[in-house]
């Protein structure tokens, strides 16, 4: 579970989070929408100590992340853009990664790595690799430590229908063992099978935080996206 409580986020004088606050249960999947810039992956980047948290705290697990990193490690984590060390191939890669953590052996989750096909192009070096199969490491490896809470910042913007499909499966499968799932996207249209919770947000605040079930009631759509749009015509009136 994660509770953010009055998060501000400030870079210098401008604000990117604003007195936010949310609560995400285990076995829920949100979907972390708002248009470019609005603080989606600032929060990301707060919940996993990628920026430091002063203002407002960020509790994981009741934790916390102010307290000790080791919370991290029950934290999966896909980033939009993954960089790797140019010269290593994806099989040093995903080795190099296995080993800086402790106790890794036994519980791996490698169902990604075999969906992908990627023992194939084990020797193929990551600076030659394209942009979806660099994507697909990043989704193997989000995934490979078994961790409570998947976080996955635009994670199909590069990958090709089928992957697509891969991942997505992979994510209701994960969310079904009761873990909890946190997706930023821009493709409304791919969210709906997947995607419990939307968050909504706009310049550092939190605009709607709702139920998928309730979104569509209240909007009385059947789809995210037409939900979505829904509010937003709503908010401009
Ligand atoms: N390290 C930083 N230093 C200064 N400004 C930053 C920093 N990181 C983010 N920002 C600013 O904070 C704002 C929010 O950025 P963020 O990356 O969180 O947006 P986003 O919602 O993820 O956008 P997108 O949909 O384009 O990925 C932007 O105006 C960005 O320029």
């Amino acid at each position: 579970m994660i509770e953010i409580k009055n998060l501000t986020k400030k870079f210098n004088k401008f604000t990117a989070l604003n007195d936010v606050n949310l609560s995400f249960e285990n076995g829920h999947s949100i979907a972390l929408i708002g248009p470019n810039g609005c603080g989606k992956t600032t929060m990301i980047k707060c919940i996993l100590g990628l920026n430091v948290v002063e203002d407002g705290d960020i509790l994981v697990d009741e934790k916390s992340v102010k307290e000790d990193y080791k919370y991290r490690e029950n934290i999966g984590y896909m980033p939009q853009i993954g960089r790797y060390p140019e010269n290593m191939t994806i099989k040093e890669t995903i080795k190099m990664i296995k080993d800086t953590r402790k106790n890794s052996g036994d519980n791996l989750d490698t169902e990604l790595l075999e969906a992908f096909e990627l023992e194939n192009i084990y020797d193929k070096k990551m600076r030659t690799l394209s942009g979806g199969t660099t994507q697909k490491v990043s989704a193997v490896l989000a995934f490979l430590f078994n961790p409570k809470v998947i976080i996955l910042d635009e994670p199909t913007a590069g990958l090709d229908p089928l992957a697509t499909e891969i991942l997505k499966n992979k994510i209701i499968k994960e969310k079904n063992k009761g873990k909890l799932i946190i997706i930023t996207s821009h493709l409304l249209s791919e969210l709906d099978d997947i995607i419990t919770e939307i968050v909504f947000m706009n310049e550092g605040k939190v605009v709607v935080h709702q139920s998928v079930e309730d979104l569509k009631k209240e909007t009385n759509t059947e789809k995210i996206s037409d939900g979505i749009i829904s509010i937003l015509k709503a908010m401009k009136k």
